[in-house]
């Protein structure tokens, strides 16, 4: 699996309407990402990137373009279709955590995982299963008020992990954190590529977690100005930027 194409899209436009203008956020992108990597997105602030994952994952349709995930035409679905995809197959992870306030660690997982249609029993398995992967074994009872930004953002991570999702996306996720608990949280999206096989692909301004990328494609006006392999994995081809 690892080294497959995961997401390959293509054309991607998208403009914004602000009154009776149009901003063009999206310029004719074409963008994939593979099994097993972690594809890092960078670029100033309102380049695209956001809107960019928005595409790529079923929440926000184009104006242009096709985007095949895991082999299928995202965009020709139905709506309802597009939204049991990404039950099914996308994992998120955001700067802001997302998390009930009210639900404990081990609940946050459990609620996700309901939505998912998988029995109580087997959830709450998975659930302990995911939160000791990220760390948190000795925390699975605590609310988020009682956890510390880094450990809200594993709560995040084990919820996402926990349906193992053939397609990670993080926004931003560490920018809220200090340097020690960002690592942490590189490391885990590093292993979802690695050992679950995961195509990760996170939009960060952060640069230390370059280190942890197999490929670093920048972004700015809505287009992709570079892209290239870190960790050149042997059956993959470099893909040309035109
Ligand atoms: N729903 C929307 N309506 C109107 N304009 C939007 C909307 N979403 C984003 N934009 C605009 O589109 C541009 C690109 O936004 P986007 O969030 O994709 O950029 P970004 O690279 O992720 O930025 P940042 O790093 O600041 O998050 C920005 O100028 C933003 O203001």
């Amino acid at each position: 699996m690892n080294g497959k194409l995961a997401i390959d899209a293509k054309g991607l436009s998208k403009a914004y309407k602000i009154g009776k203008q149009k901003q063009s956020v999206l310029k004719d992108v074409d963008f994939n990402a593979y099994h097993g990597q972690v594809t890092m997105v960078m670029g100033p602030s309102g380049s695209g990137k956001s809107t960019l994952i928005a595409a790529l994952s079923g929440l926000m349709k184009p104006d242009e373009g096709e985007v095949i995930a895991l082999g299928e035409s995202l965009w020709k679905k139905k709506k309802s279709k597009i939204d049991r995809f990404r039950l099914d197959h996308c994992g998120f992870i955001f700067q802001g955590f997302n998390l009930f306030p009210a639900l404990n660690a081990t609940q946050q997982v459990e609620q996700v995982l309901k939505y998912c249609k998988v029995k109580k029993s087997e959830a709450k398995k998975r659930a302990v299963a995911a939160l000791t992967e990220v760390g948190l074994e000795k925390r699975l009872k605590q609310t988020p008020s009682a956890l510390s930004g880094g450990e809200k953002q594993r709560v995040a991570i084990a919820r996402a992990l926990s349906k193992n999702p053939q397609l990670l996306f993080a926004d931003e996720p560490t920018s809220a954190l200090d340097s020690v608990s960002g690592q942490v949280v590189i490391k885990l999206l590093h292993r979802a590529a690695k050992e679950h096989g995961a195509a990760v692909i996170v939009v960060t301004h952060d640069p230390r977690l370059e280190a942890y990328a197999d490929r670093v494609i920048h972004m700015e006006d809505g287009k992709i100005l570079s892209d290239h392999f870190v960790n050149q994995p042997q059956d993959v081809v470099e893909t040309p930027v035109s």
